[in-house]
């Protein structure tokens, strides 16, 4: 084995190797960085028992201030290591200094520290019943967790969104199994080095590393899980609900996504333009909110286009870490050959191309890596595959629209339904069309802005349940109710 670090798994409270490695590849030139260890059929094992256990005594019977108490240490910990989860972030997905430093590594200790705060409030509800007899009863619920939650990550905001299932999930008293994608490994290995330090107790947190088919199939299969919380492509979360299906348990899913901006006449031009910049090339288009379809209305449709082409064209890609790179690579070569295959496919769709559609070329290592152009296209009908299919990457569509309702049926005519930007100074119109829209998630006049009470899921094939505040708690909990006859 090469000098290079090995990431274990974390089971029953000690970091475990197996004799199966995969490298882990930085995406900016290609090199390996890392071996990763993956799980075994016996170590997945050995990892629910241990948090079956864990729930049942040490950690599922402590009081919820004590629970809450110790994660808010992880979050302590978690910041006292920044730079550690900065590097490591960085490392595996070549995202930019930026976005890591202000999105992913800031919402990682977040998540534990507004979740480790709401729980204490995941209280039930109680009724006083007249009977049929003429006397009392008491109806009360209570709030139990569900036992061992198997956690299924995606690569594209590693850290982020493992603790957004972890923190509530480990808050209500369940304890947890994290399986992130094999693709960004590095800041979970951290996350398991920062339980153990705090004491979370053996078992309350375990990660197994490895393959989706391999190790993620094993977990959602495996006797002892009581529920299943997954982010990651729709394809994989039908492939879950199968695997899930006889044992009947939850499943709480965020999947994939083909969202809209729609571009009113009456919207401020510059701001719509700098948040279409945004929305469309955040994290090299690798955002599950990502808009890949923009709708302008006629009367500015020129300006718009001209100016998001030339917004596009100010994009600096390059290394994460150096000044002004808002754009990195993509996350692997599988998933640049991905992208460009569907560049590929809207030249074949005869697409014009306003901005990109390719490679950029640095004559450095970095022609190794995962690097793509971000790319504007226009002139495709809206059931063109492109228009269709979740590219995932760098690449938006802009067509012209003329009135209100037409936009609308266009925005819903998608089998995904997770988000949507609406653009426009109208209040009323805003509020009207809004609603309208078949999707989880709309901003209006911004994107992505987040706030953790708020509901966040899709609709479609964009999942099934939301998170988000008491959305997460009650995902998490299993209410009793408890009828007393007075
Ligand atoms: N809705 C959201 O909040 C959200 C957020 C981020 C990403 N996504 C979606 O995720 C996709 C990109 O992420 P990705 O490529 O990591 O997704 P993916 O579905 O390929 O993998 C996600 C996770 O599932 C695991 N996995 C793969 N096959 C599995 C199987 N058969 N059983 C169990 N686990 C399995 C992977 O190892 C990984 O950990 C995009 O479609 C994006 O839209 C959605
Ligand atoms: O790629 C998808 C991003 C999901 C973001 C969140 O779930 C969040 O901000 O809580």
């Amino acid at each position: 084995m090469s000098e290079l670090p090995i990431l274990t798994c974390y089971i029953d409270g000690d970091f475990v190797n197996s004799d199966t490695h995969f490298d882990n590849i930085n995406p900016v030139n290609g090199q390996a960085i890392a071996h990763i260890s993956e799980a075994t059929p016996a170590m997945i094992e050995n990892a629910v028992a241990s948090a079956r256990a864990a729930q049942e005594s040490s950690w599922g019977k402590m009081t919820v201030n004590k629970r809450c108490a110790l994660l808010h240490k992880v979050a302590d910990r978690m910041a006292e290591r920044e730079e550690e989860f900065i590097a490591a972030e960085i490392a595996d997905t070549g995202k930019s200094l930026f976005q890591v430093k202000t999105i992913d590594i800031p919402r990682g200790t977040a998540n534990f520290r507004f979740f480790a705060d709401l729980a204490k409030f995941n209280s039930g509800e109680t009724f006083i019943t007249d009977t049929p007899t003429g006397d009392k009863a008491l109806n009360y619920s209570i709030n139990k967790p569900l036992g061992v939650v198997g956690v299924i990550s995606p690569w594209n905001l590693p850290l982020l969104l493992a603790t957004w299932k972890i923190a509530p999930a480990m808050a209500c008293g369940n304890s947890v199994i994290l399986k992130p994608s094999e693709e960004t490994s590095s800041t979970a290995f951290l996350l398991a080095q920062v339980m153990d330090e705090v004491g979370i107790p053996k078992g309350a947190f375990n990660l197994i590393l490895g393959r989706g088919r391999a190790v993620g199939d094993a977990l959602t299969s495996a006797k002892g899980i009581d529920a299943i919380t997954f982010t990651g492509a729709s394809s994989t979360g039908k492939q879950i609900m199968k695997s899930v299906a006889n044992s009947v348990k939850p499943i709480s899913f965020e999947l994939g996504g083909k969202n809209s901006a729609i571009v009113f006449a009456d919207a401020d031009l510059d701001k719509a333009i700098k948040g279409v910049t945004r929305s469309s090339f955040t994290n090299c288009g690798q955002v599950c909110l990502c808009t890949e379809k923009v709708y302008v209305h006629r009367s500015i449709f020129e300006p718009f286009v001209e100016g998001l082409k030339q917004a596009a064209l100010q994009i600096k890609i390059g290394y994460p870490t150096d000044k002004d790179v808002f754009m990195g690579p993509l996350v692997s070569k599988v998933h640049q050959q991905k992208v460009l295959s569907y560049y590929q496919l809207a030249k074949d769709e005869g697409a014009t191309f306003v901005a990109g559609g390719g490679v950029p070329q640095f004559n450095d290592e970095r022609d190794m890596g995962c690097f793509i152009e971000p790319t504007i296209i226009t002139g495709l009908s809206d059931n063109a595959r492109v228009n269709q299919e979740e590219v995932f990457g760098p690449i938006c569509h802009i067509s012209v629209f003329d009135d209100e309702d037409e936009v609308i049926d266009r925005v819903n005519n998608t089998d995904y339904g997770l988000a949507a930007s609406v653009w426009t100074e109208n209040l009323s119109r805003a509020h009207r069309v809004s609603p309208q829209l078949d999707v989880g998630l709309v901003w209006v006049n911004t994107w992505f802005l987040r706030d953790l009470r708020a509901p966040f899921g899709g609709v479609k094939l964009s999942g099934i349940g939301r998170e988000g505040g008491k959305h997460s708690l009650a995902f998490y909990s299993e209410p009793i109710n408890i009828c007393i006859h007075i």
